[in-house]
């Protein structure tokens, strides 16, 4: 007979287990390539798409062509557009929709969508109206615990995973033993995951990235080059981090790969379509025309700008690159005039 305390002791060090059959919810350019870390790393994977053909694509070739060209799946990976198929079984599902469309999706994956399983969210965004991270939207829709949401953040450009590129990524749960059992998940020969508990960090990083790349791509579009894309990389960084402060973050993760790892990747490459979208608004186009180059394709930070900055308000934090993006993108304030109003403002430390 074991002592009580051997026992407990026992179970305390007994791991979550890894989940096996995984299904993902989204069949854009990185809920398909997600789908490719998961079956490469050895799971069993069943996409959701919102379209017909899209999901017989995916089923019977292996691509998905209208967001990753060159991608073939591994073997296995289906789809369906209908969710309870999608979601029977599932031990862990992945939340890969835009992140003004997650509260919707998921109101209406809620009658057959597992609650007992992790929900690992995909999305790089602050909701409009609520000021919301996702993982908060997804509590409050689901009624989960937040210990049961995962988070996976950082420099993670679709197109480059999904050629096997490699890439390390964040983990991020409040309960450690639920990240780890998601990292071992993921982890595969091309994917380098980490855990953190920081889930608060890791999200308000990976929307405010997004938010910073459409300013260094209207850099680009304006014709600056490196000195001011690392200005606003550096300055955007200090902004995000203050935001985090203020609510609770942990200031290494902005120094981390959801915080600089992500910044670097988006801000520089011209895969990511924040920066693109900002070159072109940088060059002269309209937010509308920049919406219909996109392709249908999401940039996220051109609405998580506004719901940034209202959050940023709400709680007295200054931030002032994220203010003029939502100028340029909501307000029609040319970029080159909020350059010189950028310049103008009061001169400060520079961690003050
Ligand atoms: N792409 C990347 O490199 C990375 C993206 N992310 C984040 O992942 C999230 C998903 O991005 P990503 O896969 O790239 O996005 P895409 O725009 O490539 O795809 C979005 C997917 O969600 C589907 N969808 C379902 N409901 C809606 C709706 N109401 N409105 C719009 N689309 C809907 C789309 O369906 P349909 O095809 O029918 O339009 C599509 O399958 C974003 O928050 C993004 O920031 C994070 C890391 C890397
Ligand atoms: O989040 C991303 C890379 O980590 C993808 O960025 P874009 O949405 O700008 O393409």
């Amino acid at each position: 007979m074991p002592e009580p305390g051997a026992r407990q002791e026992t179970q305390q060090e007994m791991p979550l287990p890894t989940p096996q059959r995984i299904t993902v919810l989204g069949a854009g350019s990185w809920g398909t390539t997600f789908a490719k870390v998961l079956a490469d790393a050895g799971r069993d994977v069943t996409i959701w798409a919102r379209r017909t053909e899209v999901a017989e694509e995916i089923t019977e070739k292996r691509t998905n062509t209208s967001y990753l060209p060159d991608l073939v799946l591994p073997e296995g990976v289906r789809a369906t557009t209908d969710a309870a198929t999608a979601l029977a079984d599932a031990e862990a599902v992945v939340l890969a929709v835009p992140s003004q469309s997650l509260r919707a999706n998921l109101t209406s994956w809620l009658p057959v969508l597992p609650t007992d399983v992790p929900l690992v969210s995909l999305a790089k965004g602050v909701e409009l109206g609520t000021m919301k991270r996702m993982s908060e939207v997804i509590v409050e829709v689901t009624g989960v615990s937040p210990e049961q949401v995962v988070v996976v953040s950082g420099p993670n450009l679709a197109v480059e995973v999904a050629a096997e590129q490699p890439a390390a990524a964040v983990v991020a749960c409040t309960d450690h033993d639920r990240a780890v059992a998601i990292q071992r998940a993921i982890s595969g020969p091309y994917f380098r995951p980490y855990t953190n508990v920081d889930v608060v960090g890791c999200e308000l990083a990976g929307a405010c990235k997004n938010v910073i790349a459409l300013s260094c791509g209207m850099a680009a579009g304006l014709g600056y080059g490196a000195n001011t894309v690392a200005s606003l990389i550096t300055r955007g960084l200090a902004e995000m981090a203050r935001l985090g402060g203020k609510l609770g973050a942990d200031p290494l993760t902005f120094a981390g790969l959801a915080g600089v790892g992500d910044l670097v990747a988006t801000c520089s490459s011209p895969l990511s379509r924040n920066r693109t979208f900002g070159e072109r608004l940088g060059k002269g186009e309209t937010v509308a025309q920049a919406q219909d180059a996109t392709g249908g394709q999401v940039a996220e930070g051109v609405k998580s700008c506004s719901s940034i900055r209202e959050l940023a308000r709400a709680h007295g934090v200054d931030m002032p690159l994220t203010d003029a993006m939502h100028r340029v993108c909501h307000e029609g304030v040319p970029p080159r005039k909020l350059v010189a109003e950028l310049f103008d403002r009061a001169k400060k430390s520079e961690w003050g």
